[in-house]
């Protein structure tokens, strides 16, 4: 894990300066989504091996509740879970909740889990959620190489599962994008994500005396 923009703590931000390739980076994702009152200042840098995740959890308070993760070289399966505390809610629909205030819709939670729902995150791509999805929801992504399908409502968007779906009449595997015939994922490379987030308290710089 590396980190770009300084040390976040609890009451805020002891700033550093974002290099210049990844502000080219943030400034796109502020002016496109228009949802960052300020410039992103910081950005969380993982490695993720095929058998490593981050165990699921909610962004700390120092941040702005929209979060954008770049995903980079390989791709993941991340789970997006409701808090126990909405879990134990009569008449809250969390799938309404993700539909309402997520960037990118999530569609058609598992009937015999309505209330959580994950993505399959491509190589090369962005994920912004917010709001809800960022307060009453924890994410993660399972240590694990294989990773279960079933609850990923992005399908349509990874395209060699397009392919596999027309696929060919013999029920071969096709495995070009990892994906295996049981609904499962082999993740079998490195993965890298950028996590930029905007911290909105900044304290000025320490003296050093
Ligand atoms: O690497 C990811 O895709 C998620 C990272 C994350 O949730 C975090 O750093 O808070
Ligand atoms: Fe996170």
């Amino acid at each position: 894990m590396d980190f770009a923009g300084g040390v976040v703590h609890e009451k805020g931000l002891l700033p550093q300066a974002l290099p210049s390739w990844l502000t080219k980076i943030t400034d796109r994702i502020c002016q496109w989504t228009g949802l960052f009152p300020s410039a992103i200042n910081h950005v969380l840098i993982n490695e993720y091996h095929p058998n490593q995740g981050i165990m699921p959890h909610q962004d700390g308070p120092a941040y702005f509740p929209v979060v954008a993760i770049i995903s980079l070289a390989s791709a993941v399966v991340i789970d997006f879970t409701p808090h126990q505390r909405l879990k134990g809610q009569e008449h809250t629909d969390p799938q309404d909740i993700i539909e309402s205030n997520c960037s990118q819709k999530l569609e058609g939670a598992n009937e015999a889990e309505p209330d959580s729902s994950s993505l399959l995150l491509m190589p090369c791509s962005l994920l912004i959620f917010k709001d809800q999805a960022y307060t009453d929801y924890l994410h993660g992504i399972q240590d694990n190489e294989l990773q279960n399908l079933d609850k990923v409502t992005n399908m349509w968007q990874c395209p060699e599962f397009k392919h596999q779906n027309s696929g060919n009449s013999h029920g071969q595997t096709n495995n070009c994008c990892g994906l295996e015939q049981s609904g499962t994922y082999r993740r079998t490379a490195t993965r890298v994500s950028l996590t930029c987030r905007l911290v909105l308290k900044v304290h000025k710089k320490l003296f050093k005396i």
